[in-house]
This record gives structure tokens, C-alpha cells and sequence, in this order.
């Protein structure tokens, strides 16, 4: 047969961020759980499908010890996600994947047990309402089971008839009696959490037994009338499974609301609040090894002069009053763990650019930091004799990736995991300035291979969301590696508002964010473009989300960039403030005040720089109503508004059917690909075509 000479021979780019097919197609880690004896590891592993438009996760093991490569033990089209393992070995997850034996119904995410001896999963319980999560004890047979139910369902049976009729009458409304109504990109309601405890199933009488069914698992639904409360609060199951602690929303009049803590029995549903105040929200972390103890997140209620804290606390399950635990350390720290003798927590906080492991001693509250290197741990898990951690890391120079960890000497060693390290073009340096009130800002600086003195790099300004967040660890959102291998550097400044640099960078832009904020940002801008490697004539900013409020802030307030990227990004802040879909969280410090003083609208006059604004529709954090005015408003009332013709050298990016992240591969690439295009023409004067998926 005669070679196709026409088409043309594919070629192997020089790392995956050189190509965006090549960069969607890395796989994705995330989540990890450990078996009793801590023999077993499973993380889950999302790739892409066949058809390259979806990610699909799967689980693989890995083994602690690093000696035999990781395996893929669960396939199937719908992935699997949320492993948990029972105290025999047993593995749960979640998947929706249809049932072998019921193929009938449509299927629904359901409870799978993928069996300690090996051979394939089976459904273990599935309902019409689905099933969220699970969670397993640690020295118990027992696991806790996340589930929705109809608002008005008496029991299981009549959600499924509820839900049925709903169905068949094609019915979607909600109708809401409080708030909120919205959840990142879900609709809140008409069902409503509840938590089950998993019970050993009955198999149906009279029914002839076969060689290899076994009954069901039955859920015990164990916080009957709860209403909404569960919402967003995730069940901690005690290691005995006696007891399960968690928050518990509750209103508190105008739309507002608070969490208290729950202890809930496990064999009775009998309910107590342990811990109420009307200053601070509670979360449960671990309980202690011995039943005895649960530590507990501890935020201090916002208001506009009161930013936000968060200390961690010790209370006797049994009731008893709650001690705090390291108070006087000015960090945020985050449960993850017990050690098994109880002396001490397990505990990761962003720290300076990084998010470390600490542990914390019980006695004394004395903090020791584990992990030294310049990265970000998660999912952080103990073996059982309390010498070996495990959890995914992953920093701006690697993506997730699951490691063990050496508790006495802090030795990291990453595990034979279902993927390498992807190669990466170009380096990254720390860069340290200081603010106008003399307060240190720190940044992550990307440097595309070959800048220098002789050929400076063009500069993009990456402005990160929250605010209260850190450039600290991977993002597949946020990429500098894509821009580094087209050559461009890319500055990554932690600001204000910043975590992981105490509580006074909270403070200093608490209720003021268009005051350090941006001029820490600035500050960043004006040490990076001094440097001989970078070229202060060729610059954009960009940011996502409060990044975009900053993106929209800096367009009104210099004209310094040659361009502005702005993705689901806050504009009129009276606007937005009651139509996010957290209102009470937003309205505690942006007051009317603060809004006027602090909105990136009122300054469109101002604006003259090209600006690519991006939306989602499905995005509820920051409604599409911001990218709508803000587009309308730059076209109608900036400094670079449409021409008599409509033309402008704005750009708006609009994806139907995203949220506020952009989570189809198929739409990430046209994201990438729009932002290049628009930056080469703004930013290096060079003309890139738009991608061809597009249509135009
Ligand atoms: C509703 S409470 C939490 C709001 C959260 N802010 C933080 C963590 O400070 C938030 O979702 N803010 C968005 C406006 C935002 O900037 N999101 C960022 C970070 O999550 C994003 O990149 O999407």
C-alpha cells in the first residue's frame, strides 16, 4: 500500500505543555484511602475517555512499601470515585456504572464492594435518589453513607415513589422555603442529605437461593428530620462506630446561618449539639483513636472589621468543655489525622508559598512542621503504627502524586504511581518584595527556557481567587507551563488575603480589596518587570474568580498592561454580593460601603486596555450575570468601547454549558486556546489563530 503523504506525521511535542492535546490528557490524581493494616493504598486516577471529551476516574492501588508498580483495579465507562475501606479490606466506592443485574433501570451512582480477596466489585446497595459518599470506620465494621432524600419522604420507599412520579411528570421545579438555593454549580433541594448507617442486608424470604447472591446492604437512615441541615456538613465517624460527629447548619434569621456541632449515635439516631456559639462555626475533624476525643475546626463568624480565623479545638465526645489546641500558632491548620497512640493530630497548613504536614502534640500543643520542601500535601493518611504517613503532593512544579512520608525524619518518598512526572520547559523562582505599608509579599515566578538578559520574557500577572487562597499547590485550571512553553513568563503573587503568611495579611485587606490587594500586586508587577530576563514593554493580568474581581480592578486603575484576562469574575459587587450563591458568607464584609468603594464597575470610564472576558453560565459562585454586565459595560461605557461599526478589541468567551470552572477537555483547550491567541495579538503584537473547534 502506498504512504498517505498527505497527512501529515504526528509528532511528539517536547512536553505535554507544548500541545493541549497532549496537556488534557495527563492523568489526574486525587483522593486516597488506606486499609487497617496499611498494607493497601488506592487513589483515584481520572483520565480521558475515548471519545477525549470527559474524564473518567478509576482506582488504582499502589503499594506502600514502593516496590511494585501501581495497578488499575476498578474499569468501567462511568469511572469510580469516593474508596473507602471497610476494616476487613473491603472496599467501597461509588460509581455510576449500571448494575449487571438490574440493567433495566437507568443508572444512578450506587454503593460498590470490591472484595478484599480479589474479583470483581458488586452493588451493594442502590437507591433511585443515588448515593454521595461513604465513609468507613477505622476499627470498626462500620461506614456511614451519604444520601439525598425528598424533602416530604416517610421513609425509603416512598422517596422512590416520589422520586418515580417526579420523573415521570418531567418535573424539575424546586420550590424553596429558605436559603441558600445554589451550591457552586448544583440547584439545592428538592432532597436534602441525610446520613445512613450501612447495615448487613436480609435476604428476601422465600426467595430459592443462588450459588453467588447475597442480599443487599441496608442503609439505616440515622438523621430523620433534619431538613437542609446537612447540607455541605460531612459525617466523622468514630473509630469504634458508635458515634458520628458532624456539623449541622442552622439559620439564624435574614437569610444568614451558622454551624454548630452534632454528635449523632450510631444505633439510635439520638442527636446532641456539643458545641454552639453565635461568634464562631464548628467543624469536626478525626476522633481520637480511643472514642474519646474529637478535634474540631473552630472559624471565627466574619463581620466587616472581623476577618476570618481558624483555630483547632479538643472536645470530649461525651460532652466536657472544649480545650483549644495551639492557639497561639498563626497559621490555619487542617485536621487530617490521629496518631494511633492518641498523643498527637496530623495536620497541614498553608505555610509561605507551600502547605506542609505538621503534627501537633495533644499535651502540649507544641507544632513540629514534617514536611521541608516547597510543596503541598493532601489526603493525608497514617499507617497504623503511626511511623508513616501517606498523601498526595503536588506543587507548582508537579502535579498530584501520592508520596510516604517518614513522620520522625520528614524523609518524602513519591510511590510507583500510575503516571510520571509530566517534563516541564522553563523553571521557577521565588520572588520576595514588599507592600506599600512595608509588609513582605511574596510571589512564584515562572521563567520560560531561555529568557535572559539578551531575550526578556513577556510577562503575564496571574492573579489568584478566594481571595483567602495561596499559589501553592497544582491547579489544571491555572496552567503557567502551557504560557512558559509559548514563551511568555508568569508571575503567581500571594497578596493580601493571602493564607499562609499570618493573620495580619488577613487583615490588611479584609473589607478593602481594591487598597493592598492590589497595590501588593503592583508591587509584585514592579519588582518582576525590573528584572533584566523580563520585558516591562509586553504584559497582560489575568485572574479567575476573585482573581477576575482583581483582573477587573487593575483594568480600572492602570493602563500599564497590554492586556487583561478576566474569568468568572466579580464586577458590580452590589450585584453580586446577593446573587452569588452564598450570599451570607459575602454580605458579613461587604457591607454597602465596602461594595461602592471596592467595585471594579464604577471605574469602566477608566478602562482602555483590550480585555477577554470569560464566563460560564452554570457558574452560581459568580453568576453569569457579572460576565454579562461586564461585557455590555466595556462595549458601551469603557475608554475602548465598540465603534460605530461594533467592532471592538474586547472579546468575550462564553461557554453555555461550564460552570464556574471550565471541566470539559474539549472546552479547557478552547479556553487555553482563546487566551493564546488573545494575548499574542495584545501582548506580542503576533497574530495566532483562534481555535478551529470554534467555527468562525
Ligand atoms: C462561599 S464561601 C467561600 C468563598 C470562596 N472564597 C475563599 C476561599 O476565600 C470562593 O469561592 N471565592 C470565589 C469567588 C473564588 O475566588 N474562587 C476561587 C477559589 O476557590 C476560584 O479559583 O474559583
Amino acid at each position: 500500500m502506498t504512504p498517505d503523504t498527505n497527512s501529515p506525521t504526528p509528532v511528539k511535542p517536547k512536553t505535554p505543555f507544548h500541545d493541549l492535546d497532549h496537556f488534557v490528557a495527563i492523568p489526574r490524581l486525587s483522593g486516597l484511602a488506606v486499609n487497617a493494616d496499611g498494607t493497601r493504598l488506592v487513589t483515584s486516577v481520572a483520565t480521558l475517555n475515548s471519545k477525549c471529551n470527559a474524564y473518567v476516574s478509576a482506582l488504582w492501588e499502589l503499594d506502600p512499601e514502593g516496590n511494585s508498580p501501581a495497578r488499575r483495579i476498578t474499569r468501567s465507562a462511568k469511572g469510580e470515585s469516593g474508596a473507602a475501606f471497610l476494616v476487613n479490606g473491603d472496599l467501597l466506592f461509588t460509581s455510576t456504572r449500571p448494575d449487571p443485574e438490574n440493567s433495566d433501570e437507568d443508572p444512578v451512582s450506587a454503593l460498590w464492594k470490591l472484595p478484599a480477596q480479589g474479583g470483581e466489585a458488586r452493588i451493594v446497595h442502590s437507591r433511585r435518589g443515588g448515593v454521595q459518599g461513604v465513609v468507613a470506620a477505622r476499627k470498626a465494621d462500620a461506614a456511614v453513607v451519604v444520601a439525598e432524600v425528598l424533602a416530604g419522604s416517610s421513609d425509603e420507599k416512598d422517596d422512590d415513589e416520589r422520586r418515580k412520579a417526579r420523573k415521570e411528570a418531567g418535573v424539575e421545579a424546586i420550590l424553596h422555603t429558605g436559603y441558600p438555593v445554589r451550591h457552586w454549580d448544583a440547584d439545592l433541594g428538592p432532597a436534602e442529605p441525610r446520613f445512613f448507617v450501612v447495615e448487613e442486608g436480609e435476604q428476601e424470604a422465600l426467595k430459592p437461593a443462588t450459588v453467588d447472591e447475597q442480599p443487599q446492604l441496608a442503609l439505616c437512615n440515622v438523621t430523620v428530620g433534619m431538613g437542609t441541615s446537612l447540607r455541605n456538613n460531612s459525617p466523622c465517624i468514630s473509630p469504634d462506630g458508635a458515634v458520628i460527629i458532624t456539623g449541622q447548619t442552622v439559620p439564624t434569621g435574614k437569610g444568614d446561618q451558622r454551624t454548630v456541632l452534632v454528635r449523632i449515635d450510631s444505633a439510635t439516631g439520638d442527636r446532641t449539639v456539643i458545641l454552639d456559639s453565635p461568634d464562631y462555626d464548628y467543624d469536626a475533624g478525626p476522633v481520637s483513636p480511643d472514642n474519646s476525643t474529637v478535634v474540631v475546626v473552630i472559624s471565627r463568624r466574619t463581620g466587616p472589621t472581623t476577618p476570618p480565623d481558624v483555630k483547632l479545638g479538643l472536645l470530649p465526645v461525651n460532652g466536657g468543655p472544649l480545650a483549644p489546641l495551639a492557639a497561639d500558632w498563626d497559621a490555619w491548620p487542617s485536621p487530617a489525622a490521629w496518631l494511633p497512640d492518641g498523643s498527637g493530630l496530623i495536620v497541614t497548613a498553608d505555610d509561605d508559598g507551600a502547605s506542609p504536614v505538621f503534627t501537633l502534640d495533644v499535651a502540649t500543643g507544641a507544632v513540629r512542621r514534617v514536611t521541608q520542601d516547597a510543596a503541598s500535601y493532601t489526603d493525608v493518611v497514617v499507617s497504623p503504627d503511626g511511623a508513616t504517613a501517606y498523601a498526595l503532593r503536588s506543587s507548582y512544579e508537579f502535579p498530584p502524586e501520592v508520596v510516604r512520608i517518614d513522620l520522625a525524619s520528614g524523609t518524602v518518598t513519591p510511590l510507583p504511581g500510575p503516571v510520571e512526572r509530566p517534563a516541564l520547559s522553563g523553571r521557577l523562582e521565588r520572588v520576595d518584595t514588599t507592600g506599600e505599608d512595608g509588609h513582605p509579599v511574596k510571589s512564584y515566578l515562572v521563567l520560560p527556557a531561555g529568557a535572559g538578559g539578551s531575550s526578556p520574557a513577556p510577562l503575564l500577572l496571574w492573579i489568584h481567587g478566594g481571595p483567602l487562597g495561596s499559589w501553592n499547590a497544582w491547579t489544571w485550571r491555572w496552567s503557567p507551563w502551557l504560557l512558559a512553553a509559548k514563551g511568555y513568563a508568569v508571575l503567581l503573587p500571594d497578596p493580601a488575603l493571602s493564607t499562609g503568611y499570618g493573620q495580619k495579611m488577613i487583615e490588611r485587606g479584609w473589607g478593602a480589596w481594591g487598597d493592598a490587594p492590589f497595590t501588593d500586586i503592583m508591587a509584585a508587577t514592579d519588582a518582576v518587570v525590573a528584572r533584566p530576563d523580563i520585558d516591562e514593554s509586553r504584559t497582560a493580568a489575568m485572574g479567575g474568580s476573585f482573581g477576575g474581581y482583581m483582573a477587573n480592578w487593575v483594568a480600572g486603575h492602570t493602563d500599564r498592561f497590554n492586556a487583561i484576562v478576566t474569568h468568572a469574575s466579580l464586577w458590580a459587587l452590589d450585584q453580586f454580593g446577593p446573587t452569588t450563591d452564598a450570599s451570607f458568607y459575602w454580605e458579613k464584609e461587604m457591607t454597602p460601603e465596602m461594595a461602592l468603594a471596592n467595585s471594579p464597575h464604577a471605574h469602566v470610564e477608566k478602562i482602555s486596555t483590550p480585555m477577554l472576558v470569560i464566563h460560564g453560565d452554570k457558574d452560581y459562585r459568580v453568576p453569569i450575570g457579572e460576565g454579562l454586565r461586564l461585557w455590555y459595560e466595556l462595549l458601551s461605557k469603557s475608554a475602548l468601547p465598540a465603534d460605530a461599526n461594533g467592532e471592538t478589541d474586547h472579546r468575550f468567551l462564553y461557554f453555555p454549558d461550564e460552570n464556574h470552572w471550565i471541566l470539559k477537555p474539549q472546552h479547557a483547550k478552547i479556553w487555553y486556546g482563546v487566551v493564546e491567541h488573545f494575548l499574542a495579538r495584545h501582548v506580542l503584537g503576533e497574530k495566532v489563530e483562534v481555535p478551529a473547534e470554534l467555527g468562525l
